[in-house]
């Protein structure tokens, strides 16, 4: 049992005894190691818990200060890893904030390296789920920055697919001025902050995105550029130099990189995709984000008709399609019953901490790790 904290429907926190069975570990960024497992209290389910160790940005923060506690409290979404409760506790004098979320088996950058390719069906689908959780991110103004593979977990047998890895995203109204132009891992960064741009809108994750689903058609990687200046080249030689309008638009110096004509994205593309995709992309990849189709109206095109049809298709491994329909409703209800709350006392996240360190078994590998 270890003291921690759950989520009401509108966002505040209340305190909770958590009770978990096995875990093992399942993945590993720069700062945290996720491990999944069975919870067995308050609810019953297999979970991810996220065990991030604090940078010196977040060092004295709580756990219910946390920024990726703070952005994931805000949201709540089929499509997304949502975060069910935290708790934390300390390590080596570290506080160690530990993230309980949503699970799911695979992630796509893992199965793309073990060469799984995805036919046009199940393309569509996770296409269309990847799009609603955008759509649901935009509707609270949060911005994710850092969609790519890596952060996009999936249920292969299901049909279903979450948004991971909230540790980069931003409020709109607190993005301004932040140095954008190494935010969003290279390959899937967006033509305004390879430019220079330090302004964050939702058009950011409309990119990176469109670049996934591309991954998701074509399975190989849409822009591989080998530096900035590389990708830049590979974008303009897809969609041309930017125009002045482009550039105003986007608030950036002219780039000093070769003036290049569009080349168009059929021609660049090896392999010939479902002509509705090229619809897709061509009003997702533009240059202006202004000009970017939002995720909203990304859903509502005819790229995804195959997916609403009614009686709901078969997918290739014989199960009917998810019925996702419904999640291009942005307003779900938090699952996460309030249930009683802990044995009296958890006023702060320090009480949490030292009661989890001497009941926690969770590994430290990530205090050797670092
Ligand atoms: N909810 C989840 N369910 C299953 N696996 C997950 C989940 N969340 C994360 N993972 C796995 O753990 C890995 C690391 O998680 P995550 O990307 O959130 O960590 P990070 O430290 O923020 O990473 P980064 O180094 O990119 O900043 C993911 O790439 C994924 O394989």
């Amino acid at each position: 049992m270890m003291n921690g904290y759950g989520i009401k429907d509108g966002g505040e926190f209340f305190p909770v005894s958590l009770q978990f069975g096995g875990h093992k570990l399942c993945g590993s960024g720069r700062f945290s190691n996720v491990y999944c497992g069975q919870m067995i209290g308050p609810i019953q389910k297999e979970v991810a818990v996220k065990n991030v160790w604090s940078d010196t940005e977040t060092r004295h923060l709580p756990t219910t200060q946390y920024p990726e506690v703070q952005i994931l409290s805000k949201v709540f979404h089929p499509s997304i890893s949502n975060l069910l409760y935290f708790y934390s506790r300390n390590a080596n004098n570290k506080t160690i904030h530990c993230l309980v979320l949503d699970y799911l088996p695979s992630e796509m950058a893992k199965l793309r390296d073990q060469g799984v390719k995805f036919d046009v069906l199940d393309a569509k689908l996770y296409t269309f789920q990847l799009f609603c959780a955008i759509s649901h991110l935009a509707s609270k103004n949060i911005v994710h920055m850092d969609i790519k593979p890596q952060n996009v977990i999936m249920d292969r047998m299901k049909g279903l697919l979450k948004l991971a890895d909230f540790g980069n995203a931003r409020r709109l109204e607190t993005s301004e001025k932040t140095g954008g132009a190494y935010q969003v891992t290279r390959f899937y960064r967006p033509p305004e902050l390879l430019f220079g741009c330090e302004k964050f809108t939702s058009a950011i994750d409309i990119w990176s995105a469109t670049c996934v689903a591309f991954e998701l058609f074509a399975n190989r990687v849409l822009f591989r550029g080998k530096d900035t200046k590389d990708q830049i080249m590979l974008i303009t030689g897809v969609l041309g130099y930017p125009t002045d309008e482009d550039i105003k638009s986007m608030g950036v110096k002219r780039p000093r990189v070769a003036r290049k004509e569009a080349r168009g994205i059929e021609t660049f593309t090896s392999k010939m995709l479902d002509p509705d995709m090229y619809e897709f992309m061509k009003s997702t990849l533009k240059i202006d984000p202004k000009k970017r189709k939002t995720a909203i109206d990304v859903l509502k095109m005819s790229v995804f008709d195959v997916i609403k049809v009614v009686p709901r298709k078969k997918r290739s491994n014989g199960a009917e399609l998810p019925n996702v329909i419904g999640y291009t409703e942005m307003n779900h209800k938090r699952e996460c019953v309030e249930v009683e709350p802990a044995p009296a006392g958890i006023e702060t996240t320090e009480k949490a901490e030292k009661e989890s360190k001497s009941s926690s078994s969770h590994s430290t590998e990530e205090e050797t790790r670092k």
